[in-house]
């Protein structure tokens, strides 16, 4: 299979310092955020690559520099074998972007209150000279909603109509990857599963690539091929799914299994994680995740683990083997006697 998104080395680096004058005041230095670190993947055509991780772990980010919408610190990114930042065709450039679209979190936020959902739909369209004429109605049918809903506007929606409505405008270029970020997240539990399945039905049916971002593994369970894990901005584990389900081989990845029990949106039982969240700021030494680490050794606090292979998993941990060994000891003491 040919990859349709490579990612490589990618980094982002925000500058977060305070105004100049503030800082000569308080005599602060200059602050950086490393949100996006070293991360490196590989979307095959027509797959569903999801990228998991805690709140700041920089999925955004790395989803919004694939549509280009922030440009990398470092690294690269790769759209149908081209780097759109060093294309110099910008017709070439134009149909690649048109290529890649993305679905944010916040339905409500994401329509302009004032437009026809019509003109919501067919906007991507008109602004590059295509052909509008019916375009709206075919599409909001194509997403279960009704083809007179196009006269309408985004507040007679609920949230998951206007996430259709949201689907049907990326669907509008005819793209080949879709961004998902967060996509049921702001959206009621009853109607989280419907807008899911949805998108599984429309991959199917158009054969897209889906780039999806969650932090609920329960969420990309139900969607991805190969799941990525994301530690305060670096790639921690990758796997394919049934892989990581069977067996995830990082503590990071342990924990966001563990923990108090709550239902999720298909009715099943999974749990938040434990601790603090570091200060992406000033980030621990060694293994980022160490402070948190049930099974962290000195050399953790010290060096930071490099990515690589154990049993079909993409694992950056100097513990794998011992987090597998444990894993595995868990759940047979869970399993209920004979
Ligand atoms: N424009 C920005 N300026 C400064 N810092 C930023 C900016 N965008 C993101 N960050 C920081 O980068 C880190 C990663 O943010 P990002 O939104 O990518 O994470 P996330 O995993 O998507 O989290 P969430 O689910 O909360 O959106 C966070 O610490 C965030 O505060």
């Amino acid at each position: 299979m040919t990859s349709l998104i490579s990612v490589r080395g990618l980094t982002r680096v925000f500058d977060v310092s305070k105004p100049w004058l503030n800082r000569v005041i308080e005599r602060l230095p200059r602050a950086f955020l490393t949100a996006v670190s070293d991360v490196s993947f590989e979307v095959p055509e027509k797959s569903v690559y999801a990228l998991v991780g805690e709140s700041g772990s920089g999925k955004s980010t790395i989803g919004k520099i694939v549509v280009g919408l922030v440009p990398p610190t470092e690294g690269t990114v790769e759209i149908e074998g081209v780097d759109l930042s060093r294309e110099t065709d910008a017709a070439k450039v134009d149909r690649i972007r048109s290529d890649v679209q993305m679905i944010f979190q916040d339905p409500y936020a994401s329509l302009n209150p004032r437009w026809r959902v019509r003109e919501i739909i067919a906007e991507p369209v008109k602004s590059r000279g295509g052909d509008t004429e019916g375009l709206a109605e075919r599409l909001l049918e194509q997403v279960g909603l009704s083809g007179a809903d196009a006269a309408k506007f985004p507040h007679e929606f609920s949230g998951g109509q206007r996430q259709r409505i949201c689907i049907a405008r990326a669907l509008a270029s005819n793209p080949r990857v879709i961004v998902c970020d967060e996509p049921t997240s702001a959206l009621d539990v009853s109607v989280q599963a419907q807008v899911l399945n949805l998108m599984s039905d429309l991959r199917e049916e158009l054969g897209l690539t889906y780039l999806f971002i969650s932090h609920d593994l329960t969420v990309v369970q139900h969607m991805a091929d190969v799941i990525g894990v994301l530690y305060l901005g670096r790639l921690v584990e990758e796997a394919p799914r049934d892989t990581l389900f069977a067996e995830p081989k990082h503590p990071y990845t342990q924990m966001l299994f563990a923990a108090a029990p709550r239902t999720d949106v298909f009715g099943r039982e999974v749990d938040p994680p434990k601790g603090e969240i570091p200060d992406p700021i000033n980030p621990p030494t060694g293994c980022a995740f160490h402070p948190r680490c049930p099974l962290a050794v000195e050399r953790c606090s010290r060096e930071r683990p490099e990515m690589r292979s154990v049993d079909g998993t993409r694992v950056a941990c100097h513990r794998a083997e011992e987090a597998v060994r444990r894993f595995h000891a868990e759940k047979a003491e869970d399993a209920p006697a004979e």
